[in-house]
């Protein structure tokens, strides 16, 4: 258990953070400037807390009461960083090895062929950095952090330099690692997709404050909480066919059929697609000769006033969702809970980097 008390001054920016981490993949959302790196760093031991304490497993890595602190090469913190910073002139053997060198012999956990199993290196070790694509060298710097048998593992934004392709590829082995190794991940992203596939918590950096957000379900299946996310619902769903002829792919939830841009998601795989709030129509009534193919029902449960806006929540057979009408229309239909309505929306307002694979 990763255990953060602190609240860290620099400059005017104060980052304040109470958590407790265990094993298992903690995403690190916020805006730009939040304070994702500083908590990093703070972890790491590159800062130190100006005031509180950091302790992993009930060993203590700094605390401003005592003074105590432990530098970063004495906490084994394994790293991933955006880019794989590997010896360009190291096999990637030598690289793997090189992250065991300063782990005693007697508490190496990790071996070299346990490693390449894991992430599927086996056809790589020979090689050399140059000759490796973006998704591999992400994939060799994993191998790397792991072989030093880390406590904790930290990665920044590991994928934010990969393609679509590349990210599908090493999602498997960062689920893999998270489900087999048994070590807290601090992990720092921006992305919906990253966060909703491997997150078993999510926290919020907000101006400074970490804010834990309970599992990715409960941040992502209401109207989002979470800096520089657009409003939406996710709607969990099974892809049940595709329609080459229409551009259409067509799914199953509970509230009911789903009508998606065509995807190359296979048939019986279980999505979130992402609905955004303001693409949401109501209508007491089902309108006759309209384009929207996205037709479900339920019931009203709840109206918040946001502005010009009304929130609107209704029950679809036990989903929630949230329609963004203005207020005026919420008025003009008399709009309550307990009332019956219908939810419109066009295949196109659910983005085609709007429907995330889940678990
Ligand atoms: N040495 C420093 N002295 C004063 N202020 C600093 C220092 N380092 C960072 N800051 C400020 O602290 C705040 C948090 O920065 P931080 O790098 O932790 O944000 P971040 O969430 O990681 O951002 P990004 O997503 O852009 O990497 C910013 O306002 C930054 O300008």
């Amino acid at each position: 258990m990763l255990e953060i008390a602190v609240r860290h001054a620099q400059g005017d920016f104060v980052l304040e953070a109470d958590l407790s981490i265990g094993s298992g993949l903690t995403a690190l959302f916020g805006a730009s400037g939040s304070g994702k790196t500083t908590l990093i760093n703070l972890v790491a031991g590159l800062l130190r807390p100006t005031q509180g304490r950091i302790a992993l497993d009930g060993e203590v890595w700094s605390d401003s009461a005592t003074g105590h602190f432990r530098p970063p090469h004495r906490r084994r913190i394994g790293y991933v960083f955006q880019e794989g910073r590997l010896f360009p002139h190291l096999t990637v053997r030598q690289n793997l090895l090189y992250g065991q060198r300063f782990t005693p012999a007697g508490q190496r956990r990790e071996s070299l062929e346990r490693v390449v199993g894991l992430l599927g290196l086996g056809p790589l070790v020979e090689r050399r950095p140059a000759g490796l694509s973006g998704g591999e060298k992400q994939r060799v710097a994993l191998g790397r952090a792991l072989l030093a048998s880390p406590h904790l593992l930290l990665m920044d934004e590991p994928l934010s330099a990969l393609d679509v392709e590349l990210k599908a590829a090493i999602l498997p082995d960062i689920e893999r690692i998270r489900d087999e190794v048994g070590i807290p991940i601090l992990y720092v992203s921006h992305s919906l997709e990253e966060v909703s596939r491997l997150a078993t918590q999510v926290v919020a950096m907000d101006h400074g404050r970490a804010k834990p957000l309970g599992s990715p379900d409960a941040v992502l299946e209401t109207v989002s909480r979470v800096d520089g996310m657009p409003p939406g619902n996710f709607l969990h769903a099974v892809v049940t066919s595709h329609s080459v002829e229409e551009g259409l792919t067509l799914a199953d939830s509970p509230a009911g059929p789903l009508f998606l841009r065509r995807t190359d998601v296979a048939v019986g795989t279980h999505i979130r697609a992402f609905v955004p709030v303001s693409e949401i129509a109501l209508a007491t009534s089902l309108p006759d000769g309209i384009s929207m193919l996205n037709r479900l029902s339920g019931t009203i449960t709840d109206i918040r006033d946001e502005g010009a806006s009304a929130m609107v929540a209704v029950d679809c057979a036990g989903e929630r969702l949230i329609a963004e009408v203005t207020r005026r229309s919420a008025r003009v239909l008399t709009l309550a809970p307990g009332m019956p309505v219908h939810l419109l929306f066009k295949a196109v307002s659910i983005a085609t980097e709007g429907i995330y694979r889940s678990a």
